[in-house]
């Protein structure tokens, strides 16, 4: 299983033009060599200090691996990471790091699609990832593990209080944004440099602020460029389902340009 995976990202980096599928850069956060026995992200735990926390501004935090455990993650977000990094001891599921900015095979990919790739490289270093850009605990807590096998993503995530919307509950953007988040990255492991064509989401239930959820993504269907996909977001019960969606992803075309 673990050679498929790990084939299967080889086949990633032929895609991406990397000569002959080479195992793709150690500091590629999708290559199988990183993050190898993730550990923690704990830093000595400081009540209050969450908040304007100095180090997030440092290339220190802008480097850091964000979807470790901190302090502001609940018992059940610390329980449902624990159990897939323990499914990921076989190759069977892999840990995806994330992180503020970070420049990747991915960013170096994307510069191709820029016909000014001085000015993009000015604005990607003064990029943030978006879902990253809150501080820890306020915003998106999240980590996801992805199954090369199965063609599934799932992220686990815990919205904060900055990600309010009808008091008490998750606002609809924050939901899409971790949907698309983990669609994406789905899409992205799956075949490469792609964007969202389009996203169908449907909102059942509203989710509890500070909730821990789960958000099970797979590819559906390919059809040349075009990857579907679609995701749900259920309780760690499993018992409510929280949303559903379907989506687009259109692989970028290396003779089209972004702008
Ligand atoms: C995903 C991130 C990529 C960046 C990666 C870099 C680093 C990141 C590292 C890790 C990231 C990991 C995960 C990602 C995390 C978050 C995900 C966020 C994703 C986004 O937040 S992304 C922003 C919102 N997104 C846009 O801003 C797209 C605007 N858009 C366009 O840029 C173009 O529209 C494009 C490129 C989509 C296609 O353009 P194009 O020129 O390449 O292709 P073309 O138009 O020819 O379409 C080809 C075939 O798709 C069909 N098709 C197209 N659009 C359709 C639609 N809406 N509905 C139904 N069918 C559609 C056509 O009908 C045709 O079908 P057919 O071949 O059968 O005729």
């Amino acid at each position: 299983m673990l050679r498929s995976c790990v084939s299967r990202l080889r086949t990633l980096a032929v895609q991406r033009g990397l000569p002959g599928g080479a195992p793709l850069p150690a500091k590629d956060p999708w290559s199988p060599r990183v993050n190898p026995g993730a550990g923690r992200r704990e830093r000595a735990a400081k009540p209050g200090c969450v908040r304007g926390d100095p180090r997030s501004f440092s290339s220190e935090v802008m480097h850091m691996d964000l979807s470790l455990p901190n302090p502001s993650w609940s018992e059940d977000m610390r329980l449902l990471f624990d159990q897939f990094m323990k499914k990921s001891e076989d190759g069977s599921w892999k840990h995806l790091p994330s992180y503020k900015s970070k420049f990747t095979q991915e960013t170096e990919d994307i510069k191709i699609y820029f016909p000014d790739a001085k000015l993009m490289k000015e604005k990607l270093s003064q990029a943030q990832l978006f879902p990253r850009s809150l501080e820890e605990g306020l915003g998106f807590e999240y980590a996801m593990f992805h199954n090369c096998v199965e063609d599934r993503t799932v992220c686990i995530f815990q919205g904060g209080p900055y990600l309010q919307g009808v008091p008490g509950f998750l606002h609809g953007g924050a939901i899409a944004t971790m949907i698309d988040a983990t669609l994406g990255t789905c899409a992205v492991v799956a075949i490469g440099v792609a964007m969202t064509a389009s996203l169908n989401i449907s909102f059942k239930r509203p989710i509890p602020l500070g909730s821990v959820v789960v958000i099970n993504s797979q590819v559906d269907k390919v059809e040349g460029r075009k990857l579907f996909l679609s995701c749900n977001i259920r309780s760690v019960d499993e018992k409510t389902v929280y949303s559903e969606a379907t989506s687009l992803f259109v692989k970028l075309d290396p003779k089209t340009r972004l702008t």
